[in-house]
């Protein structure tokens, strides 16, 4: 992949006598976002643990921006932000106090510590609320000093681990809006369970599955990754049902309504042709035809079941 700014090669772990990750081989790209999926348990923060260095590998090697995680990782780590579930904040400390110190722990040069936490607070627009102490900023904003500390040195690479968990709905479209707003000239790592948060925030996903990546791509890809294998129709003028029957790959017929139907095929993207043609050329009034998806639960399930079976 051009451009990767995250490169893992090989990566297994072990836990006591546990494999908790498995050869799994991915790339991130230097922008935008990316969502990783995986159930309980599947092996999701260990491998962001061993991604941001917190966590050494079994074997394997994870480069970030061509740097060895393993070899040189304080070189390495300058390029990575991250965000754990739970917010490590001092709840005693003001937001400037807290990104102040942040700076200084992701060795922001002492000249520039100063700019650098006020950037970090206004991209995330805390700035207002410097002198607030930590614990009397609600859930949403405590989430926004969250990602101003994974932010405040710049990093080219930043991971979010549940960021919008807990949060109201309001705070969650406004936390989402800045996850985008700073992927745009960053890579993000977002790892969530909410298939929802996936959908509005990430271009890319990863799905781990009991340690083994069961998938890589967009998240049109994922999508569509199961076949449709059903569509709806409304006709003006229907034919009996088994007209419909009758047609070559049609499997099933549901009445929805007096005029619509919910026909069963064989995913062949010509049976739907056909259906349509055969309703023009049949006068049956052809009103709408929507080749229905699988919802990104369904996919879900299909991909977790992949491993395990
Ligand atoms: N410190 C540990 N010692 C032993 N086993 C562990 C340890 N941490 C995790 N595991 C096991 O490794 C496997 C992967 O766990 P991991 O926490 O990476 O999964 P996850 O996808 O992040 O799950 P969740 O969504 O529940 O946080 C699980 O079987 C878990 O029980």
């Amino acid at each position: 992949m051009e451009n990767a700014i995250v490169k893992v090669e090989n990566l297994s772990h072990r836990y006591a006598s546990q494999w908790a990750v498995r050869d799994i081989n991915f790339e991130i790209r230097s922008q935008g976002v990316v969502g990783l999926l995986g159930s309980n348990g599947a092996g999701k923060s260990t491998t962001m643990n061993i991604i941001c260095g917190v966590l050494k590998q079994t074997k394997g090697e994870v480069f970030i921006n061509g740097i060895s995680l393993k070899d040189n990782p304080v070189a390495a780590k300058r390029n990575i932000g991250f965000m754990p579930q739970k917010l490590p904040l001092y709840q005693d400390f003001t937001v400037e106090e807290y990104i102040t110190y942040c700076a200084d722990l992701r060795m922001v040069e002492k000249t520039q510590v100063k700019k650098a936490t006020k950037d970090a607070m206004e991209r995330c627009g805390v700035l207002h609320f410097r002198e607030r102490l930590l614990r009397n900023l609600s859930g949403g904003y405590q989430q926004r000093v969250g990602i101003a500390q994974a932010i405040v040195h710049n990093p080219r690479f930043v991971v979010l681990d549940e960021p919008t968990n807990g949060l109201d709905p309001n705070q969650i479209v406004e936390v989402r809006n800045l996850i985008k707003e700073i992927a745009q000239d960053r890579s993000v790592l977002l790892s969530t369970h909410i298939l929802t948060e996936v959908q509005a925030t990430c271009q890319e996903i990863k799905m781990i599955e009991e340690g083994q990546m069961v998938f890589s791509g967009t998240l049109e890809m994922f999508d569509n990754y199961i076949e449709p294998n059903t569509l709806v129709v409304s006709l003006d003028t229907p034919p009996v049902q088994d007209e419909l029957l009758k047609l070559e790959g049609v499997r099933s017929i549901e009445q929805l309504a007096p005029s619509r139907f919910r026909i069963g095929y064989d995913g062949d993207k010509k049976t739907a042709q056909r259906i349509a043609e055969t309703s023009v050329n049949s006068n049956w009034g052809l009103m709408e035809l929507i080749i229905e998806k699988s919802s990104l639960d369904a996919v879900f399930a299909r991909l977790s079941r992949k491993n395990t079976k």
